[in-house]
């Protein structure tokens, strides 16, 4: 894969770091979310569900969900799916899709207990005047669970291995006309690549190395140089702080340790701590509970 990192910025000086956005001033984030009206863990796909069933305090899920949606409204437009009975895991829009400008890729989901949730997001985009890019049937594709933009570097970063096919990531090439990076994820409570890996702005890259086998970690580090890497530690993974939503110049996470937010202001980002718990019992947070269309032209950001 020939994407050129010789364009990668120098590093900020350490002793004057500046919260920065992650998008030009004059355009909002458009996120999509989607109510824990019906959440609840009923059946186990990942292992963060195990011993879980019945488990879900729907009233703090709401409180928790509620506390990111307004974070998130500060600073960006927030869209909503309506969210389904007997569909307790639409509330992680992540996995909906992956859309730039106004074509998206719906989720082809590898559980059967998840599929039932496709022609809900269909409709969700094709209402909001997107068109559908054709994919096959037999490819599992998570959406942006699994495939996470990276605008530094005009990539696709596309985990497979538990959820998407490895076959996935060409195909995304093809329909989106940029490189798509293929990462292997080998320790299944980081089932998806937002678990694990998180593509911040001016090229950063926060992520959990246990979570790759050798060759992916080879490849992070030909397209990321090291002052650009934010390798965290397992405690932080397993309270998924690399599951981080960048937007409106902040960085949205249910938790990381005191070593981890100096780390991350240090490098100029603001973390900014809201308690997901309940939905870490289901096995998502905060990115997963959010779906960024992306735009790759002004007039598209609206
Ligand atoms: N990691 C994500 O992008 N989404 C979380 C999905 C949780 C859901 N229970 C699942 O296993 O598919």
């Amino acid at each position: 894969m020939a994407t050129d990192i010789s364009s990668a910025p120098a590093p900020r000086s350490k002793a004057t770091p500046k919260p920065r956005s992650s998008a030009p001033m004059t355009t909002r984030d458009r996120i999509v979310m989607c109510a824990p009206d019906h959440y609840c863990v009923d059946y186990v796909i990942n292992p963060w569900m195990e011993h879980q069933i019945g488990q879900a305090d729907l009233a703090r899920a709401r409180k928790e969900w509620d506390a990111l949606r307004s974070l998130l409204a500060q600073r960006a437009e927030l869209l909503f799916v309506r969210p389904e009975p007997g569909l307790p895991d639409m509330v992680f829009t992540a996995n909906a899709g992956l859309a730039f400008d106004r074509t998206v890729v719906l989720a082809r989901f590898m559980t059967e207990e998840r599929r039932p949730e496709e022609p809900f997001f269909q409709a969700f985009f094709e209402a909001q005047g997107f068109s559908v890019a054709p994919w096959p049937d037999e490819i599992p594709f998570e959406g942006a669970g699994d495939a996470l933009p990276d605008a530094k570097r005009e990539l696709i970063w596309c985990g497979h291995g538990w959820r998407t096919s490895p076959e996935a990531p060409p195909l995304l090439e093809a329909i989106f006309d940029r490189p798509a990076v293929s990462l292997r994820l080998v320790d299944p409570r980081f089932y998806h690549l937002d678990t694990c890996f998180c593509p911040l702005s001016d090229g950063w890259l926060m992520y959990y190395p246990g979570a790759f086998d050798a060759e992916s970690l080879e490849t992070i580090a030909r397209l990321a140089p090291p002052e650009r890497r934010l390798e965290i530690q397992l405690a932080d993974a397993l309270h998924f702080a690399c599951n981080a939503v960048e937007s409106g110049g902040r960085l949205i996470l249910n938790e990381a340790s005191a070593g981890l937010q100096h780390r991350l202001r240090e490098a100029g980002f603001e973390p900014m701590l809201t308690p997901l718990g309940e939905f870490i019992k289901a096995g998502g947070a905060a990115k997963c509970l959010t779906l960024k269309l992306n735009a790759t032209r002004m007039e598209e950001a609206r």
